[in-house]
């Protein structure tokens, strides 16, 4: 039987309607959630979100300011301008939108973020929460892939989970949740495929995360027969949208797989306003504490 589609479009609704109603709750307690994210130069990729952002702001009555910063800035004057958000009462959420130019130091800045404002989950302190299972706010798309595995039903505990790809900013993360739910985590990496042994550890993957970068790098005859395969890849092509992994011929094989567009992009986009909301909720009680 071939695979069925796993898209990300019905639990972005469900989510986006959900922090539509917290966030008419948080306005009647006098708060407003409300959303900065940090543009510093230009890019293709990051235009795409941040146009997302908007949009789903927009929908979720959260308030949106996309901050165009020029791209020969100092890294001392963006950190000067993230404490100055830090310090605003009226902003609630932070993004720093990447990539950052090469004379900002992207982690320096992005650890400056202070935690409760940290709606992307990059600083020690969030990622520290997921480590110990402890989850605050967490990196949206590592979490979106989660509630994408979550929501087919299927019980993690002791599955074979293979995660292609270690970036603090989806692999690692997504790791850490795949693992906190006792799946066997394997982690394959840039010294995995150096070695040639990537294709051995994703033929074994009763759920597999893929999110490297690279076109096709997953070959769909690598995947396992009844496999959970979710793809994070957004590769742009000879003008085509490709995935990290041969979709087409996966989908002979897996039970559910990710499509690009529609799977794990979207369901991104609608996290970032969940844990906009949940950061300011995390603030009020800070200051009722
Ligand atoms: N600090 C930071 N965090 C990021 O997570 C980050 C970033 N910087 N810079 C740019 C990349 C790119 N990115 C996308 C998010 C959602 C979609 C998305 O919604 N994609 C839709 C398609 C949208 C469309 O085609 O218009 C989908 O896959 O279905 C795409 C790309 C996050 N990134």
């Amino acid at each position: 039987m071939p695979a069925q589609l796993l898209k990300g479009k019905p639990i972005a609704d469900k989510i986006k309607e959900d922090v539509k109603k917290e966030v008419e709750d948080l306005k009647a307690k006098g708060v407003s959630p409300s959303l900065v994210a940090i543009q510093v130069g230009e890019n293709e990729a990051s235009k795409v979100y941040t146009n997302a952002q908007k949009k789903n702001a927009e929908l979720c009555g959260i308030k949106y300011d996309l901050q165009e910063l020029p791209a020969d800035m100092t890294q001392e004057q963006l950190i000067k301008h993230i404490d100055g958000l830090n310090k605003d009462p009226n902003v609630t959420g932070i993004i720093l939108q990447m990539p950052v130019p090469e004379q900002i130091d992207a982690k320096v800045c992005q650890w400056r973020i202070a935690y409760e404002k940290d709606i992307e989950g990059v600083t020690p302190t969030n990622m520290g929460l997921v480590t110990f299972g402890e989850p605050r706010l967490v990196p949206c798309t590592a979490q979106g892939a989660f509630e994408l595995i979550k929501s087919t039903g299927v019980d993690l505990y002791g599955k074979e989970v293979v995660v292609v790809g270690h970036s603090d900013i989806v692999g690692k993360p997504a790791a850490l949740l795949l693992l906190n739910s006792f799946g066997t985590v394997t982690v394959c990496h840039i010294a995995t495929g150096q070695r040639g042994l990537t294709e051995e550890h994703v033929r074994r993957a009763e759920i597999l995360v893929v999110a490297v970068g690279v076109p096709h790098l997953v070959k769909g005859d690598w995947v396992k027969e009844g496999a959970i395969v979710v793809d994070i890849g957004i590769n742009v092509k000879d003008g085509k949208l490709l995935g990290d992994v041969e979709t087409e011929v996966a989908m002979e094989k897996a039970a559910w797989v990710t499509p690009v567009p529609g799977g794990a992009g979207t369901a991104t986009t609608a996290i970032l306003m969940r844990n906009t909301v949940e950061a300011a909720k995390w603030q009020l009680e800070m200051k009722q504490s």
